[in-house]
């Protein structure tokens, strides 16, 4: 799908949009997924849709709407749940044959790396993951879902069963125009390196979160 974003400039208000640049298969240890290269009329950002199997063959996808976080997708990091999640979600999608993880560069719940990096430094001061974006000028989450609207409607996917623990996620999806019919669960198990993140997460972002007590006694290193 091709879209054009000629008006833009003269017209501020115009309906954001995504445009599909190329898909290339991407073999994975899940399996063999389709990756979507997007460029939009939003920002710069290189926005990614990775999926797998024939989405119009069900009624709802199971759909995962993932932030950015090189911390925790790319290295690894302990501090946040992000890159489990990622794992987790393209091995959910793999088992049910048909799927797609969106990959939205919002790096930092939308404050970009840099900013996030000098949160987790207030957070190592003990201030919480809200309490620091706060603390920097910034909301405590600043992401838009427009461009995963935008996404799924170029994949032909109106609805979608979305893998995630956050009811704001799923508001701004169906704000977006997507129907969300079911809630599927995507819960991590803490360590002690992320237990009080996710428990600020449960409390004061009202993620769906089962948390179970981490004992402060544990090593870093185990989970
Ligand atoms: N500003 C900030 N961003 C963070 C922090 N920890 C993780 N992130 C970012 O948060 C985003 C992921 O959001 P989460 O709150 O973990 O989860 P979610 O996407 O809202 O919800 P789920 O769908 O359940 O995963 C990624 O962009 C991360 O880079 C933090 O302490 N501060
Ligand atoms: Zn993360």
């Amino acid at each position: 799908m091709m879209k054009t974003s000629q008006h833009q400039s003269e017209c501020p208000m115009a309906e954001p949009e995504a445009t599909r640049m190329t898909r290339t298969r991407i073999p994975t240890e899940h399996g063999d997924f389709q990756l979507c290269f997007y460029s939009n009329t939003l920002d710069s950002k290189e926005h990614l849709a990775l999926y797998m199997g024939d989405l119009s063959s069900v009624e709802s996808v199971l759909v995962r709407v993932h932030s950015e976080c090189f911390t925790g997708d790319v290295l690894g990091s302990r501090r946040c749940d992000c890159g489990e999640q990622l794992d987790r979600s393209l091995a959910m999608v793999a088992a049910a044959g048909v799927g797609v993880v969106i990959y939205l560069r919002q790096e930092g719940r939308g404050i970009g790396l840099l900013e996030k990096l000098r949160a987790y430094n207030l957070q190592d001061q003990g201030y919480d993951t809200v309490d620091a974006n706060l603390m920097l000028g910034h909301g405590a989450d600043e992401r838009d879902y427009s461009l995963a609207a935008l996404i799924l409607e170029d994949l032909g996917v109106p609805s979608v069963r979305l893998m995630t623990n956050n009811p704001a996620k799923i508001l701004a999806l169906e704000a977006a125009g997507i129907t969300v019919s079911e809630r599927v669960s995507l819960a991590v198990n803490a360590n002690f390196d992320n237990a009080d993140y996710l428990l600020t997460k449960a409390q004061r972002m009202d993620h769906l979160l089962p948390l179970k007590p981490v004992r402060k006694t544990q090593s870093a290193h185990e989970s």
